[in-house]
This record gives structure tokens, C-alpha cells and sequence, in this order.
């Protein structure tokens, strides 16, 4: 079939790992109108869905699929979600879509997705993969390719690699990880992201997907398993993939990320913002690489708005503010991503600081004046 009589819909997978700026690019693209008539499909690791309440325009367009991360437990709820968008738009339910962007977890693999679209008859044929884009976040990429084989394989699978936070590194820094890409991955071409801003127009130099390629992916994992092994990555193993769950049934979380694990935390009275900045800051100092990933929406005391929270391993960024509460609820959602080893300890600390008292004034002073005794008591 030539690429203009092949009339099914377009998907594109967006990747790249835990808090490098998938939701932000989504965000900046659905509100661009070239993408007026496009429909997404967010997934998320972890129990609490965030990213679709993060997604600003939020509407029937938008679906989220949160029964688990689609490359390993939930193939068989991708494959329902994306019958149920294709029937919803044939019922006129939803506006008829003409791409369907799909945001994977940070931990997903996505040759397992690809190996969906494929091999499910109704969805290829009404589908066709139209390539992979993968973000990259130019200031955390270079320990998590070397810690976590999950990023490693997203670069390498890349059909585009998108670069954001180019703004948090100096020249040097990203000159020397555009050749570390290349070198991954020589056939994508790299586009800088500035804040999620990026011209829609990468997804016209995408297709026609190239078969040729696709038929290297098995040669290419091969490649990439013994790489991993050398540099003494850990592999996660593939699990079988569960039936065909409804969307947001709650199924038996199946993982291959198995050293890692999320949780989320509900507050339902608001928290002063020196408490909240000195828990985080606690867990950042105490628990450095182990946290990967810290997301949420935050009710502050004396701040009517809901702010949205994003911390990617030690780093925090600047708290944004959300138009309205998600479901009309004024609550703090905070979801952890963190290692499973850790997983107690810092959920501990992290209450344990957000409940104590204000310090008092004298006890600021102190620690004002003595910075050198902070931190050291653990
Ligand atoms: N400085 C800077 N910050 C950015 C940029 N792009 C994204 N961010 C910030 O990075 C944080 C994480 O961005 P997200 O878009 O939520 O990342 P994500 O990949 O969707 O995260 P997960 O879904 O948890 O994997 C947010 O605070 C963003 O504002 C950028 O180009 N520069």
C-alpha cells in the first residue's frame, strides 16, 4: 500500500524516562493547531494517574490508561483503549481523530507496544505505527543511561530524539551527549525542546515508518542485551502480559521494572510551603539517586490555586500553578517513584518532616548561622 492510500490512523509513541518532559511536549502540542484533531492516550506508572490531569486540555480526546505500564502488565488494556477511542469517534462520541499520540510511563520499553499495534488484527487494521519519539532530558540522560537499562533502550529505539532542558546545561554538556546519542543511535535526528516547545512538524518527517528498520528491531535488542550485560545493567525480565483487562480495572500489578516501585500520598488539609520544601528536601538529601521521580498537585496553605510539584532525582523545579482542581477536589496528591529498597524509609522521613512542627524562630536563626550541623543527624 502507498503511503496516501494507507488511510489508518497514525500513532506515535512518545517516551523517554522518568520526568524528562513527555507531559510538557504534550501539553504545548495539543494546543497547536495542526494537532486540533488529534487524540491521546496517556499511561502511567503507579497506582494515582497525574499526567492526564497535567495535560491542560483536558476532554474526551484525552484518555489515560492507569491499570499499569503498557509494555509489561497491560498490552492487553492498550489494545481495549485503543478499540474503545476507534469505536467512540465511529459513534460520534468523541470528535473523529486523525493521530493518536501515545505517552508510555519513563520505565516503559516500547518494543512490547509496537509488538501490539502490530499483532492485534483490528488494531493494524485501523492503525498504523508511525514512529517513536523519545525525550531526552539533557541535564539527568547521562546517569540514566548508565544506571537504567530502560533508558538506554528507549534512545536506541528512537525514531526522533527530542532533547529538552538543553537550558540547564552548559554547551559543552550538550555537544558531548548529541554524540553519545549518535553514537546509540545514529539514525535519529535530534531536535532541541525548549519547555515542551517544539514545531509539530517532526511528526511529518516520520513516515512512512520504515519496515526495513522494524525488521532490525530483533537485531537491535540482541545488540542492545549484550551492551547492557557488559556495562553490568541490570535486564528487567519480560513478564507474560496479563488478558485483555478493561481500562482502569484494577489488575494484579505485573512488573518488569521490578526494583522499582511508586506510591502517592493524599492530604486533605493544606501544608505550609516551608514544610513541604523541607520534606522534599529531606528525602532529596537522604535518599539522592534513589528517588527518581516525585510528581503532584499541592494545596498550600494561603494559596487558593492548586500547584503542580515535579522533582526528577535531586532536583526540584519550580512550582506551577493548575487552572482548577482536578474532579473539583482541593486535596495534595503527591506520587513517589522511587527504588523498591527504599521504598519505607522515605515514605517515613517524608511524613515524619511534613508533620513536624514550624521551627521557631531562634531554631532558624541557628540553622541559619550554623548550616554546617544541618543534615548531619541521620
Ligand atoms: N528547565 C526546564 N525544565 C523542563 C523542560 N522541559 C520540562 N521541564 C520540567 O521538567 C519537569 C518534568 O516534566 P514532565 O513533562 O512532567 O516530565 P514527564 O516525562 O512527563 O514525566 P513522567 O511522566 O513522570 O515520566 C517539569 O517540572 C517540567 O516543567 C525544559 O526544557 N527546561
Amino acid at each position: 500500500m502507498t503511503p496516501a492510500a494507507d488511510t489508518r490512523i497514525p500513532v506515535n509513541l512518545i517516551t523517554g524516562f522518568l520526568g524528562s518532559g513527555k507531559t510538557t511536549l504534550l501539553n504545548y502540542w495539543v494546543q497547536q493547531p495542526e494537532l486540533a484533531d488529534c487524540a491521546v492516550l496517556i499511561n502511567e506508572f503507579g497506582s494515582v494517574g497525574l499526567d492526564h490531569q497535567l495535560v491542560k486540555k483536558i476532554d474526551e480526546q484525552v484518555m489515560v490508561l492507569d491499570s499499569g505500564c503498557i509494555c509489561c502488565s497491560v498490552q492487553g488494556s492498550l489494545a481495549s483503549a485503543l478499540q474503545e477511542l476507534f469505536m467512540k469517534a465511529l459513534r460520534r462520541e468523541i470528535k473523529p481523530f486523525r493521530r493518536l499520540l501515545i505517552e508510555t510511563t519513563g520505565l516503559a520499553d516500547p518494543a512490547p507496544v509496537l509488538f501490539t499495534l502490530r499483532q492485534d488484527d483490528f488494531i493494524a487494521q485501523r492503525y498504523r505505527f508511525d514512529g517513536t519519539l523519545t525525550v531526552v532530558d539533557a541535564e539527568h540522560i547521562g546517569g540514566q543511561l548508565a544506571r537504567q537499562y530502560e533508558a538506554v533502550k528507549q534512545v536506541a529505539l528512537a525514531d526522533q530524539l527530542l532533547i529538552s532542558k538543553q537550558d540547564r546545561v552548559d554547551a559543552d554538556t550538550l555537544a558531548a551527549l548529541q554524540a553519545r546519542l549518535a553514537q546509540l543511535n545514529p539514525a535519529a535526528p535530534q531536535h532541541l525542546v525548549d519547555h515542551g516547545q517544539l514545531a509539530p512538524a517532526v511528526l511529518d518527517q516520520m513516515g512512512p515508518y520504515d519496515q526495513e528498520r522494524s525488521k532490525n528491531v530483533r537485531q537491535l535488542l540482541a545488540w542492545l542485551r549484550s551492551e547492557a550485560q557488559q556495562l553490568g545493567l541490570a535486564i528487567p525480565l519480560r513478564p507474560v502480559a496479563s488478558g485483555n483487562a478493561p481500562i482502569g480495572a484494577q489488575s494484579t500489578p505485573v512488573s518488569a521494572h521490578s526494583d522499582i516501585t511508586s506510591f502517592s500520598l493524599r492530604l486533605g488539609q493544606p501544608i505550609a510551603a516551608a514544610r513541604l520544601l523541607a520534606a522534599v528536601e529531606a528525602i532529596q538529601a537522604h535518599f539522592g539517586d534513589s528517588l527518581l521521580r516525585l510528581k503532584g498537585i499541592v494545596q498550600l496553605a494561603g494559596e487558593s490555586q492548586p500547584l503542580v510539584i515535579h522533582g526528577v532525582h535531586g532536583q526540584l523545579y519550580p512550582l506551577t500553578t493548575l487552572g482548577d482542581w482536578p474532579e473539583g477536589k482541593a486535596e495534595t496528591r503527591l506520587v513517589f517513584i522511587v527504588r523498591a529498597a527504599v521504598r519505607e524509609p522515605l515514605e517515613a522521613l517524608f511524613r515524619d518532616v511534613l508533620a513536624a512542627p514550624e521551627p521557631s524562630l531562634e531554631e532558624r536563626l541557628y540553622a541559619m548561622f550554623n548550616p554546617a550541623e544541618q543534615g548531619t543527624d541521620q
